[in-house]
């Protein structure tokens, strides 16, 4: 089966039109005011609406506001919800969009149990855990940490770039794999040439 691929921290219109030009399958919009990709719900607007069909638009959120992610998901077009904090498996399944859930991974983080906790996710994301950060930090956690038989598909994400993403997709095998960083000019703003590079090597597997 061909890997997907999200490009998460999407916040100009024209660095979405890229990823869907490069084939990216999904981008991904950080709702999250502490993050340097935060987006406000007017552009995420502007970026959604521009999204062709078989595109996903995600939402990421960090321990919002049920009001907040409602008042998302009625005014932008997104397709899919990815919870990056500490949410519940009831929080997540609670609204009217299907959801993946993004696991911080350490040396003791029981994957299996994670599986079995949100079997409702259409997908565990997988990151790298940092102290104090919920995420977007472009490191690479211990890819020997993942089971090789989980309950979930397996999205793979946490310091990706064009150097190791082949690699990475070869040891993993994820359902998708996930990028921000990697394919970044500065925080925030992607980069054409490092998305042309990033999916290339995707696909030379
Ligand atoms: O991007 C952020 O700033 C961010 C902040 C808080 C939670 C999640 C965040 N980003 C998530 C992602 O962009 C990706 O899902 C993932 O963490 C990969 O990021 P990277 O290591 O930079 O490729």
């Amino acid at each position: 089966m061909r890997v997907r691929v999200k490009i998460c921290g999407i916040t100009r219109v024209e660095d979405a039109l890229c990823a869907v030009e490069q084939g990216a399958d999904a981008i991904g919009l950080v709702f999250y005011d502490q993050s340097p990709r935060n987006v406000s719900i007017n552009q995420a607007i502007e970026i959604a609406n521009r999204i062709p069909a078989f595109v996903s638009v995600v939402g990421l959120f960090v321990n919002a506001e049920p009001s907040f992610i409602n008042e998302v998901i009625t005014n932008a077009k997104i397709d899919l919800l990815q919870f990056h904090g500490d949410e519940t498996p009831e929080e997540c399944a609670s609204y009217s969009l299907p959801f993946i859930k993004a696991i911080r991974v350490k040396s003791d983080t029981n994957l299996v149990q994670y599986a079995k906790e949100y079997s409702a996710a259409k997908g565990l994301l997988l990151d790298a855990y940092a102290e104090g950060v919920a995420g977007g930090t472009g490191h690479v956690f211990d890819w020997n940490l993942i089971p090789k038989q989980l309950a979930k598909p397996i999205i793979l994400a946490g310091g990706l770039k064009a150097d190791n993403v082949a690699q990475a997709i070869q040891q993993v095998m994820p359902y998708a794999v996930d990028v921000s960083g990697g394919v970044e000019a500065s925080k925030g703003i992607k980069d054409a040439a490092k998305i042309a590079a990033f999916m290339r090597q995707v696909y030379s597997n």
